[in-house]
C-alpha cells in the first residue's frame, strides 16, 4: 500500500539571520521563481513550494515578530501570529553557533501559545559552522526554551539533514491532493499587508468624511529588470462615489501625492527595498452594497 499523498502549509520563524530564507531555498531545491499568478488557496505570500512524489509542501513567508512599540508594529505581529495559526507546521530556527537569547525566548513564548493547536518543530540550522558538541548543547538549550514535536539539526549549506527536515514536516500535513499545479513555485509578497498600508494612509485624516469608503487592491508587484533594489507596485484604491474622488484626490493632486508617500515609505519598511508606487483612484460605484465588487476587492 503506498502512503497517502499529503499537501499543506508550512513557515519558519525565528530571529533575523537565522538561516530561513536559505533553508526555504534548500527545501525547494531550485532558486524560488517569481510568477504573477495568485495563490487561490491562501492570501499570504509563499517562498517556495516543496514539490514532491508523495507531498506538496507550502512554505509560506511571516514578515519578522517584533517587540511592538507602535500600532503599526502591533499590526505587523497581528499578520505573523495570523500566519501561524494558519499553517499545519512550524519551524522555529535557532542556529547551532548562537547561543539562545532573549530574541529566541521572546518567539518562543509567542509559539507555546500556539503548540496546542499546531506542531512546532525545533530546527538547530547552520549545523555545518558547528562542532559536534555544540550542535548537541543547542539541541539540549532548545529543548529546555520549549517542547517540540521533532527537534532536528540541519544545514542548508551542506545539506545535512534537509532531506529529513522535508519528511518531517510532511509528516505534520494532512492528507489531500496537490494545491498548485506542478512546477509551479509562486512568491507573492505581502499584497494584503501592502494593500492595508496604503488603505490606512488614505484615511489618515479624512475618517469622518471616508468612514468604510476606501477599498484598496494591490494589482502587481514586479521587480525593476534593470535593478535588483526596486519593486514596482501598482495599487488601486477605491472609492464608491465621485465626491470622494476629490476627496482622496485634494487640490490637484496633491493629497494623493502625499498619501502615496507615506504608504510608500511604510512598505519600503515592511519589504526592505525601494519601491515605486503606482497608486491610481478610481470609483467603484456602492461597492459595500455589492457582492461580486465585494469579492473582487478581497472581501
Ligand atoms: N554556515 C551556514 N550559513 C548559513 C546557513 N544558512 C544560512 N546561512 C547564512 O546565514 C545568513 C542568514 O541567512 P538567511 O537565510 O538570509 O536568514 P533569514 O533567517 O532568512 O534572515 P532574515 O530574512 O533576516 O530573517 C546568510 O549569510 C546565510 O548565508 C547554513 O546552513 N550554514
Amino acid at each position: 500500500m503506498t502512503a497517502p499523498h499529503r499537501s499543506g502549509f508550512a513557515c519558519f520563524v525565528g530571529r533575523p539571520n537565522t538561516g530561513k530564507s536559505t533553508l526555504t531555498n534548500a527545501l525547494v531545491g531550485s532558486k524560488v521563481a517569481i510568477t504573477s499568478s495568485k495563490p487561490q488557496t491562501t492570501r499570504h505570500a509563499i517562498r517556495g513550494i516543496v514539490q514532491r512524489p508523495d507531498a506538496q509542501l507550502i512554505i509560506v513567508d511571516t514578515p519578522g515578530l517584533h517587540r511592538p512599540r507602535t500600532l503599526l508594529g502591533q499590526r505587523l505581529n497581528d499578520v505573523v501570529r495570523a500566519t501561524w495559526s494558519e499553517v499545519d507546521v512550524v519551524g522555529f530556527c535557532v542556529p547551532a553557533n548562537e547561543k539562545i537569547g532573549p530574541g529566541d525566548r521572546f518567539i518562543a513564548a509567542e509559539l507555546a501559545k500556539l503548540s496546542r493547536h499546531t506542531p512546532i518543530v525545533g530546527v538547530v540550522t547552520k549545523t555545518d559552522a558547528a562542532t559536534k558538541n555544540q550542535i548537541a548543547d543547542q539541541l539540549v538549550a532548545l529543548q529546555e526554551v520549549m517542547s517540540f514535536t521533532d527537534l532536528i539539526p540541519v544545514s542548508a549549506v551542506d545539506g545535512f539533514q534537509v532531506e529529513q527536515l522535508s519528511d518531517v514536516l510532511v509528516s505534520r500535513l494532512p492528507e489531500g491532493p496537490r494545491l498548485y499545479p506542478d512546477g509551479e513555485l509562486t512568491d507573492e509578497p505581502e499584497a494584503t499587508l501592502i494593500a492595508e498600508l496604503v488603505r490606512e494612509a488614505a484615511l489618515e485624516g479624512v475618517r469622518d468624511e471616508l468612514p468604510h469608503s476606501i477599498a484598496v487592491t494591490v494589482e502587481e508587484i514586479t521587480e525593476r529588470e534593470d535593478r535588483d533594489d526596486m519593486l514596482d507596485i501598482w495599487a488601486n484604491l477605491y472609492v464608491e462615489r465621485d465626491s470622494q474622488k476629490g476627496i482622496v484626490l485634494g487640490h490637484k493632486g496633491e493629497r494623493l501625492k502625499s498619501v502615496g508617500a507615506t504608504a510608500r515609505r511604510q512598505i519600503e519598511a515592511l519589504l526592505g527595498s525601494k519601491v515605486y508606487l503606482h497608486l491610481h483612484v478610481k470609483v467603484a460605484k456602492d461597492w459595500q452594497r455589492d457582492p461580486k465588487q465585494l469579492r473582487r476587492l478581497g472581501f
